[in-house]
């Protein structure tokens, strides 16, 4: 199963089956089935797609529920260094960050659930980023948290000083001053 449990509920790398020929290589990128099989029944109804250069910081970001996302990130191109922080009330991994680094040579992928903030930095000269999600994007319904928040000590992959951060990013509130109505089905 190409589906690998991360500790945190809900949070997985998808590695997908790489098949190397004379010609170069294919793979599935996605394939409903395969996530359906390791009981991941997702509806997946926006794709995105970013590009950004070395140093550029994303996020954290949300969306509050009934717009909340699953998202399932994924790099055509470079390297990134990928964040997510578990902000379901109630979760065994409440509050607490999950990073791997995501690139175009290692093919992996992370799926993360409704319920956590998500955010990246690209550690290469350019990076494509592209992500599906299952919900569509609501203006009015985002959240984010301050990607420097000191009650999450974030390792971003780099020295801060080298970040570059949207003037919207740099304003979000830190995460004890979030409302959020994210809360852990079990
Ligand atoms: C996220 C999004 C943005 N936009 C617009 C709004 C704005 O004019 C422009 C750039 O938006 P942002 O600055 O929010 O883009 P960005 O900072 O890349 O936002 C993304 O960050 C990563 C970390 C995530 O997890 C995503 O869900 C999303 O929040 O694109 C859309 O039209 N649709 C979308 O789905």
């Amino acid at each position: 199963m190409p589906l690998t449990a991360t500790g945190f509920p809900g949070l997985y790398i998808f590695e997908p089956v790489v098949h190397t020929d004379a010609r170069g290589y294919f793979f599935e990128s996605y394939n409903a089935n395969t996530f359906r099989e390791g009981g991941l029944d997702i509806q997946f109804r926006q794709d995105n797609q970013a590009r950004s250069t070395y140093g550029v910081l994303r996020g954290l970001h949300y969306q509050l529920d009934p717009y909340s996302q699953t998202k399932l990130i994924r790099v055509l191109e470079g390297r990134i260094w990928d964040v997510a922080v578990d902000i379901r009330k109630g979760s065994p991994t409440y509050g607490q960050v999950y990073t791997i680094e995501l690139s175009a040579e290692n093919k992996k992928q992370l799926l993360i659930p409704q319920g956590f903030a998500h955010g990246y930095s690209v550690l290469s000269p350019t990076a494509e980023v592209f992500y599906k999600c299952d919900n569509f994007y609501h203006k009015a319904s985002e959240g984010g948290i301050r990607y420097d928040d000191p009650s999450l000590n974030i390792d971003w992959g780099f020295p801060l000083a080298d970040a570059i951060i949207s003037g919207k990013d740099a304003e979000l509130p830190l995460l004890a001053d979030c409302r959020h109505n994210f809360t852990f089905q079990p």
